[in-house]
């Protein structure tokens, strides 16, 4: 008997070509559009109607059937209550992360079992490879557009219900299986960014949520140099958007966010790209995460990412205990940020990973 696969479509051509790909490989392929925003439909920012419609013309060209789900309020408790959290403690969450572990996995995950699927599906860059009995959530071929990364929290039981079609393609060959089957999405621009957050200007949408608290920026050594509107819409590392030009006696070198005084409410802010409060030797990350269900060695050389678009850098676990981990690197770090992941893999393998606490 065929096995059922609910796909999940975005209205994107990565999941249109995921629904096409496992349809011909012999399933029986149902997509799913999840709806995880609510005001969507009057929102300029949110362009989840048109990527209904998108979906819905997709499953018609591949003769599969589309279902949609609303998981908003599973969203807002369960991710977006989690992502305010971070911001008001100064952190920078990532909630695409949780948004897998979550919805995509969990919500989404119990929503196809109870639709009579045997497995799901997305379109996500990533692998999965059953070995010795576990299931390992290896980076996809496409280095360049991996995202193992953002499913660093899922464990055995999701990946050994969860196919990735498009783990062994390159992106260009995407477009061109969708552009041969005629898929009305093979020239969608790729969707960027936090998925409600999307194009909308950042620091209104938050404001919305959090009250303004603006203060001072200093430099380390207490010097003011200009104003802030809120230490939650900065990040570590940040250059733009914080209207100091032209300060006196600085050396002309850029300025660049490198902490947050939470309790006296003031930015911290460095110039030069390489300045050394930017570097770091390693980080201390919490709510911990491991794939085989068991604690990785300490000691041992991994790689690992602080953020997304990074290559991973050496490094070993020096310490982990009481939920914790302390990681080492090879070479200094630059701008590790507090509430961002950090991912290890032991060559394209991912074994998991944390949240970061604070930099060492
Ligand atoms: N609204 C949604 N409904 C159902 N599945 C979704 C939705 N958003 C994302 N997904 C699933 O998660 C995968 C990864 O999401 P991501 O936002 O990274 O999309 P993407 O890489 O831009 O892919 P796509 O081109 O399919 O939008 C998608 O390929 C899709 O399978």
């Amino acid at each position: 008997m065929k096995k059922k696969v609910i796909v999940g479509m975005s209205g994107g051509v990565d999941s249109s070509v995921a629904a096409l790909l496992l349809k011909e490989q012999g399933y029986e392929v149902v997509g799913l559009f999840m709806k995880n925003w609510e005001d969507d439909d009057t929102d300029e920012y949110c362009p989840a109607k048109q990527d209904l419609i998108d979906a819905a013309a997709v499953a018609d060209k591949i003769g599969i059937e589309l279902e949609a789900v609303n998981f908003s309020k599973e969203y807002k408790e369960r991710v977006f209550a989690n992502f305010l959290e971070e911001y008001s403690a100064g952190r920078t969450p990532n909630p695409d992360i949780l948004c897998n572990s979550e919805i995509k996995f969990k919500a989404f995950l119990d929503h196809a079992m109870a639709l009579g699927g045997d497995l799901m599906a997305t379109g996500h860059y990533a692998q999965v490879r059953e070995k010795n009995g576990l299931f390992q959530l290896m980076k996809a071929d496409d280095g360049t557009k991996d995202q193992s990364y953002f499913l660093y929290r899922l464990n055995q039981a999701q990946l050994s219900k969860t196919l990735f079609p498009l783990g062994h393609l390159l992106k260009r060959e995407i477009r061109d299986i969708a552009r041969r089957a005629g898929l009305p999405t093979s020239e969608k621009k790729d969707s960027t960014g936090i998925c409600f957050i999307g194009e909308r200007p950042f620091q209104e949408f938050l404001s919305r949520y959090l009250p303004r608290a603006p203060g001072e920026i200093q430099t380390p050594e207490g010097k003011v140099v200009g104003q802030h509107h809120g230490l939650m819409y900065y990040t570590m590392g940040q250059r733009q958007g914080l209207g100091i030009g032209g300060s006196k006696d600085s050396n002309g070198e850029p300025w660049f966010v490198a902490g947050k005084d939470m309790q006296r409410n003031v930015l911290i802010v460095v110039q030069g790209h390489d300045h050394p409060l930017l570097l770091n030797d390693g980080l201390i990350a919490d709510n911990l995460h491991w794939i085989a269900g068991e604690e990785p060695k300490t000691h041992w050389v991994y790689a690992a990412k602080t953020r997304y678009r990074q290559p991973d850098a050496p490094c070993e676990i020096d310490r982990l205990d009481s939920g914790t981990a302390e990681i080492r690197f090879g070479h200094k770090q630059w701008a590790i940020t507090p509430g961002q992941s950090v991912v290890v893999y032991e060559s394209n393998v991912c074994l998991g990973g944390g949240i970061i606490t604070s930099a060492l």
